[in-house]
């Protein structure tokens, strides 16, 4: 039996009149590339920012290796093991790609302020390591040799990139990716798809938001609809592919019917 890492139950959630979520159920286990899809306005982000606590669901809960994370605050999110990256990029773009993964790499630490300010022998040693692993992570993401470009400055694949070198900082069990292929031309894709793979058999879990419909059902072992902030599907890529629920929702009503004269 696979391990489960995270269990969301029943997880809703409003915005004034608009039902963004309701009663989101699914279940990852570990080692899964597990894909969220749905139309645009399904409820992906919204589910994203309720299992990272930048919303408080109206009811709901979600086990992630013991801990409940909608009780924890979004600083404790990553300390829990659980790191994301944005739909809209967030870095901070006056900085240089390695001190950007560098911040991410400071909760894993101990110095701390107090110690950043009396730069001690302890305190220069774990800089020291943190700098060397910030820069063993961008080797990793392919982006080694522009550590010490701005952020701002770097083409917007690489800042893709170089979002989940910083997540991955934070040495997470689980790595929320959100549309990490916007923007990407084809060469571009293949190359995070990789990354990818490699993540997840270094041992690390991804959810993955992708409208790239080509890369979620060829990179994702397990996918979950949705659609009106409702579960329209879950299961594995071929199932979904070829529900008919899942059809219309993405094609238009009387396109399943259509799909299965197709098909047959
Ligand atoms: N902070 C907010 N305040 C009010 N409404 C919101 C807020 N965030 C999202 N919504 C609404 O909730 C619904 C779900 O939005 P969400 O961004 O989660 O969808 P999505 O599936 O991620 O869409 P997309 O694929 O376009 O990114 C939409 O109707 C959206 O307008």
């Amino acid at each position: 039996m696979p391990e489960l890492l995270l269990v969301a139950s029943k997880l809703s959630k409003r915005f004034g009149g608009l039902q963004a979520l309701s009663d989101v159920s699914f279940s990852i286990c570990k080692g899964d590339i597990y894909g969220l899809i749905g139309p645009n306005g399904a409820g992906k982000t919204t589910l994203f920012n309720v299992l990272t606590s930048l919303y408080v669901p109206e009811s709901g809960s979600c086990n992630f290796m013991g801990h409940q994370l909608t009780r924890l605050k979004p600083h404790e999110i990553a300390i829990a093991g659980l790191a994301r990256t944005f739909q809209n990029i967030r870095l901070f773009g006056a900085l240089s790609a390695i001190e950007n993964v560098m911040i991410g790499r400071h909760i894993r630490t101990r110095a701390g302020v107090f110690g950043a300010i009396t730069r001690n022998q302890a305190t220069r040693a774990e800089e020291a390591a943190i700098e060397q692993r910030a820069q063993e992570l961008l080797d990793y993401v392919g982006i080694g040799d522009r550590a010490n470009h701005l952020a701002s400055a770097l083409p917007y694949g690489d800042q893709r990139r170089l979002e989940i070198a910083r997540a991955l900082a934070t040495e997470p069990a689980l790595l929320a990716l959100d549309e990490p292929a916007a923007g990407m031309n084809a060469s571009e894709t293949v190359v995070l798809r990789r990354l990818i793979e490699k993540i997840r058999d270094d041992g690390m879990t991804v959810l993955l938001i992708e409208h790239d419909m080509k890369l979620v059902m060829g990179l994702c072992n397990r996918v979950l609809v949705l659609e009106y902030g409702k579960v329209l599907a879950e299961g594995k890529p071929a199932e979904v592919q070829r529900n008919p629920k899942v059809i219309e929702a993405y094609l238009g009503a009387g396109a399943a019917t259509e799909h299965s004269k197709e098909a047959s």
